[in-house]
């Protein structure tokens, strides 16, 4: 599919939560591996996983450095900090930027790269899009405009300018999905489809409002991993579905954020605090 942008709504959003049914246990909801926070960023790990988890999901596998770890685990003691399966990881979201290298940080990215499930690639994991150990399995990625431009080797204000052809062509190149935050939030498939959305409000525009998209995003993914045939044939329609999940989660994090704003100023816990209201308004048609 090409051309004009899609229109997505509420009800395209709830036809993407997947909902719990009597035979389904935590592994068949799906679980999802995150590779997120470092000592120079312990938050965003936090915020992530608080994310991922109040979307609703079989189980959270978190894997980061001690200090990242037991803030997680304070937060939120459901986690699970053992290696192990997942049906889809998330990585990049406060992961140390700095250029120094850290072999046990590296060995978890390595981890979860190879496990051959669907990635969504947050922040400092971006440049992985280009691994080829990434090439191989549908893949998502979330930069904002600068991140976007460092990618693809453009400046910001060429991003800016013109956010709907620079997501576009990045998609194409990385032949990813790649979902461009913003004001307005823009999803672009290498295939050409390309999905709008503007449901967020300017008081979103704060620290760790990305990690909580990023950790929104990955439940959804890992509870859709089953309908991800994982093979060159489907490639087009993992990608659609793929899209249309980022686009789901994006509608998911601004309606969360007017929730917990209400004309006002917001955390990200109280935005995390209200995702659940949210789905369960996509849910029974109360959200419109
Ligand atoms: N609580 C946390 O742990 C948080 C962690 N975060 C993580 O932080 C990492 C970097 O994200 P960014 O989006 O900041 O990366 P950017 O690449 O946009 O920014 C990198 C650097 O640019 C500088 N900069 C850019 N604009 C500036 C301005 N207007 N004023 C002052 N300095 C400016 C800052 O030094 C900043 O650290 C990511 O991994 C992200 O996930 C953020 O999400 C914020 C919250
Ligand atoms: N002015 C704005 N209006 C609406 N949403 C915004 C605005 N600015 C940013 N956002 C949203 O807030 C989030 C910011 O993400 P990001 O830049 O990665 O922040 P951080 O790195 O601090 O987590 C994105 O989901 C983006 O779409």
């Amino acid at each position: 599919m090409s051309g004009e942008a899609g229109t997505f709504g509420v009800s395209d959003a709830a036809a993407c939560i997947r909902v719990p049914e009597d035979s389904d246990d935590k592994y068949a909801r799906g679980v999802l591996g995150v590779v997120a926070g470092s000592d120079r960023y312990p938050g965003a790990a936090v915020l992530a996983v608080e994310a991922a988890l109040r979307t609703g999901l079989g189980m959270v596998r978190y894997l980061g450095p001690r200090r990242a770890a037991d803030l997680v685990l304070a937060r939120r003691p459901e986690t699970v900090t053992a290696a192990g399966r997942a049906q889809a990881w998330l990585i990049g979201s406060g992961l140390d930027d700095s250029g120094e290298t850290d072999p046990l940080a590296e060995h978890r990215v390595s981890v979860a790269l190879e496990a051959g499930a669907p990635l969504v690639l947050d922040a400092g994991a971006l440049p992985l899009a280009r691994d080829p150990r990434a090439r191989s399995v549908p893949r998502v990625l979330t930069p904002h405009a600068g991140e976007l431009a460092r990618l693809t080797g453009v400046d910001r204000a060429t991003v800016t300018a013109d956010p709907e052809r620079a997501v576009r062509d990045a998609a194409v190149t990385l032949d990813a999905v790649v979902l461009l935050k913003g004001a307005t939030t823009r999803i672009a498939t290498p295939d050409g489809r390309m999905l709008v959305v503007a449901e967020a409000t300017p008081w979103l525009a704060t620290a760790g409002a990305g990690d909580a998209l990023a950790g929104i995003l990955g439940a959804l993914v890992a509870t859709h991993a089953r309908d991800l045939a994982l093979s060159e044939i489907a490639r087009g329609a993992d990608h659609d579905r793929l899209a249309e999940l980022a686009a789901a989660a994006a509608i998911v994090h601004g309606r969360a954020a007017l929730r917990a704003s209400a004309g006002g100023p917001l955390t990200i816990l109280d935005l995390c605090a209200a995702v659940p209201a949210v789905i369960r308004g996509l849910l029974d048609g109360s959200e419109r």
